[in-house]
């Protein structure tokens, strides 16, 4: 039954959130909620008028009680056309009649209380992974609750809290379902239109939000109903479209640079700095030489004033304090609300443990049009938990170019922002569009604080240009840049020492021309292209990982096969643990058929892993190698990081053969499941694999290869991928069983 999850309310009894109120009153009051507000037009494709349903939960009380309760309840939500379902409870429901249940993942299955319940009661089922929700889907509920979103004084189990990053990764799971979805746990007014705006995947929204204390502790909860209805029917302040990417876009951005810095110049945007003390002076006096007006203020309360004059603020945590934290969040929102750009560099975010808290708070408290950091820092707000910053500098490097801008277009898709990852090539990006610079000086790598520096110029541009995010910052990284290459080429420039004080001067002295209309100080200057990733970056290689860069390989197999190839159906369930691990691991998928006309699809057991952005090629072949024209165009350049291919398929003597070899012959490593290859006769089996071995690849096991991309059990997807060892460790057993045995 379609049921409009828009304004959902879920009830408590405890006497501390109801403070003396009875519960139906507390609820009818919502209800009434959002009636004054029917005229507004939806926004973010949400209709609510009020409360548009409403669960009761009661963990506490007896079921006499809850019986009672319920029923009391259901009169006023039926005056309100609202259904009511009760929580684990399908017992109750059932006793008054409620128009559906919700269940948690410990509770009586979906299909028992299909069983039990009329056929149009709504079912609705908590999730909290990927694997749930598909599993909701597949089921038929209808709709999930997706949570925990953040942390609450009262739920603080953080191993649940998923965000609005692990609500967009299940969102985009369950794109093709129409299920519907709700997000729940501390959703509050200040956080509600992020929530809906970030957790967006580009195929499935939020059909919805599920409050609890936010209504019915409150005071209020009539208005704090219509509050929640107004917020939920406009996007936040800070929304942006994103541009879509054109041809020539790096051309076409390099030719309104002048024109943006003129503009910055002539605006004099204040910048709030809320940074640290290492650099305060410097970032101060870079500020004013480009034309901005910086104010240097680390106490959060100061900017509900300070964001009244509509210019950017930069949260820089460098030397950060136990305070800091909370004086960042309430600057964030003040700037936030008012719709005024937001800054953030992770200064040294993965070099403590502090430091990557504080990183997991700023994250979840609030909206960043840019965050800004070197390869270690923008790691860390990722989530990969692997990475080891020493101090503040970003450490070795253990990503290529094409990574690098992999994950600058990720974490950007994924926040809904821009991102600029800086280094000797800053790799900038909105999610869409990926810019590389090359401009800059080696002497900025020397001075302390030049990287901070960009992250205020950044502010000044943002605040100043509002319609382009990325071309904004890409104007600030060329002035800047730009700057210091002129500063470095002065004779009187010996070392970092004498370039600080001649590139505020070069700074200044663009400034001046931009002031005067003259662009030339800008003409040939910018070493700028357009990158133009391929990976897809949740598979980032932890630094215990020797498998650098996975893509995984299914050769064929199809319908046709089933009853010829040895043991068809232990390679199936091998293949289907790869693609399941893949589609957690965000790993390249690349699948062939050989001529499918004749021999049919890849087997309908793998067909609904197929979808997804992470599938990269599907291709009907007649040649016996995977390496199609189609294929080969997508593999890494030759002079970029080699893929790690792992190959499952039939027939190990044919089409995988001759793929590993032509893999190998391109520079690529290749890793061959023993459990998840095979032929006709299984004689040939040993033979290839013998041959392919000596050949130069790797003759293993789907189990120690899924280990070995993660490398370490810090890994963000360790759960989940020694979870799906677990459960599939009969049918691996099964399939090592008969494979191993070459
Ligand atoms: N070797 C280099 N060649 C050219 N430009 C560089 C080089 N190293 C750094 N830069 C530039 O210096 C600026 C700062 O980048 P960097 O990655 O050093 O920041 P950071 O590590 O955050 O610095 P800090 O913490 O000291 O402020 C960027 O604009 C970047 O392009
Ligand atoms: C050296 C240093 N320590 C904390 S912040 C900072 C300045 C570079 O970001």
């Amino acid at each position: 039954m379609p049921v409009d999850l828009s304004l959902y309310l879920v009830t408590d009894s405890t006497p501390a959130i109801l403070k003396g109120r009875d519960l139906c009153t507390v609820v009818e009051s919502a209800l009434q909620g959002g009636e004054c507000c029917s005229s507004l037009l939806p926004i973010i494709q949400l209709t609510p008028a009020g409360v548009t349903v409403v669960q009761y939960r009661d963990k506490t009380n007896d079921t006499g009680v809850q019986v009672e309760t319920a029923r009391k309840l259901h009169q006023v939500t039926k005056k309100y056309k609202v259904p009511l379902l009760i929580n684990d409870r399908v017992d109750v429901a059932l006793a008054i009649g409620a128009e559906g249940v919700h269940l948690g993942q410990d509770d009586m299955s979906f299909m028992e209380a299909k069983k039990l319940l009329p056929e149009n009661a709504i079912i609705g089922i908590s999730t909290s992974s990927v694997e749930e929700a598909r599993k909701a889907a597949a089921d038929g509920a209808d709709y999930i609750g997706i949570g925990t979103m953040f942390a609450t004084p009262t739920k603080t189990n953080t191993k649940s809290v998923i965000g609005t990053a692990g609500t967009q990764v299940i969102l985009d799971a369950i794109k093709d379902s129409a299920i519907g979805t709700v997000s729940i746990g501390g959703i509050n007014h200040s956080n509600v239109q992020r929530v809906l705006y970030q957790s967006q995947s580009p195929k499935k929204a939020l059909d919805g939000v599920a409050i609890v204390s936010a209504i019915v502790a409150a005071d209020d909860p009539k208005a704090s109903a219509e509050q929640f209805v107004n917020l939920i029917r406009n996007p936040p302040r800070f929304a942006q479209a994103s541009n879509p990417p054109r041809a020539n876009e790096a051309e076409a951005l390099l030719n309104k640079v002048p024109q943006i810095i003129r503009n910055m110049v002539k605006v004099h945007p204040l910048v709030h700095n809320m940074i640290n003390f290492v650099v305060s002076n410097f970032v101060a006096n870079v500020a004013l030489s480009i034309g901005a007006s910086p104010i240097m203020s680390p106490y959060g309360d100061e900017a509900t004033d300070l964001c009244k004059f509509d210019g950017a603020l930069l949260i820089n945590m460098g030397t950060l304090t136990s305070e800091s934290v909370s004086n960042y969040l309430k600057a964030i929102k003040a700037y936030n609300d008012r719709g005024n750009p937001v800054v953030y560099d992770p200064v040294g975010a993965a070099a403590t443990h502090i430091r990557r808290n504080a990183v997991t708070q700023l994250m979840a408290g609030g909206y960043f049009d840019l965050i800004k950091g070197n390869e270690g820092e923008i790691r860390q707000v990722w989530g990969s938990s692997a990475v080891q910053q020493r101090g503040v500098d970003s450490g070795p490097s253990t990503l290529d170019g094409n990574q690098k801008a992999t994950l600058a277009r990720d974490l950007a898709r994924r926040e809904r922002n821009v991102v600029l990852l800086t280094g000797a090539t800053d790799y900038l990006s909105d999610g869409e569009r990926v810019i590389a610079v090359e401009n800059g000086h080696p002497y900025l790598g020397q001075v302390t604080g030049t990287g901070c520096a960009v992250g205020t110029i950044s502010g000044c541009f943002l605040s100043a240009h509002r319609s382009d995010r990325l071309l904004a910052v890409l104007s600030g990284i060329l002035m800047y840049e730009i700057a210091a290459e002129n500063a470095a080429a002065k004779e009187y420039v010996r070392g970092p020492g004498s370039f600080v004080p001649a590139f505020v001067d070069e700074l200044y002295a663009i400034r001046t021309a931009a002031a005067n209309g003259d662009d030339s100080w800008f003409d040939g200057r910018a070493k700028v292209h357009e990158e133009l990733p391929i990976a897809a970056i949740m598979a980032l290689p932890t630094r215990a990982s020797r498998i650098r860069n996975p893509a995984l390989f299914i050769c064929d197999i199809q319908d046709k096969f089933r009853n010829g190839i040895y043991e068809f159906p232990k390679l199936v369930s091998t293949t289907e643990k790869m693609l399941r691990a893949a589609s957690t691991l965000q790993i390249p998928v690349f699948i062939t058929t050989q001529n499918r006309a004749k021999l049919g699809k890849t087997v309908p057991e793998l067909q609904q892993h197929l979808n997804g952005p992470h599938i990269r090629a599907d291709v009907d072949k007649t040649l016996f190698s995977m390496i199609t024209p189609e294929i080969e165009k997508l593999l890494p350049a030759p002079d970029s990081a080699p893929l790690d291919v792992v190959i499952v398929g039939i027939e190990t003597h044919i089409c995988v053969t001759q793929t590993t070899l032509d893999l190998l012959e391109r520079g690529h490593r290749v890793y061959i499941l023993v459990d998840g290859v095979s032929s006709i006769n299984p004689e040939e089996r040993g033979i290839a694999l013998a041959r392919l071995r000596d050949a130069g690849a790797v003759v293993t096991s789907s189990e120690s290869v899924l280990f070995e991309i993660l490398g370490d059990a810090a890994h963000e997807a360790f759960r989940a991928v020694s979870g799906l060892v677990k459960e599939t460790k009969e049918t691996t057993k099964g399939a090592l069983g008969v494979f191993s045995k070459i």
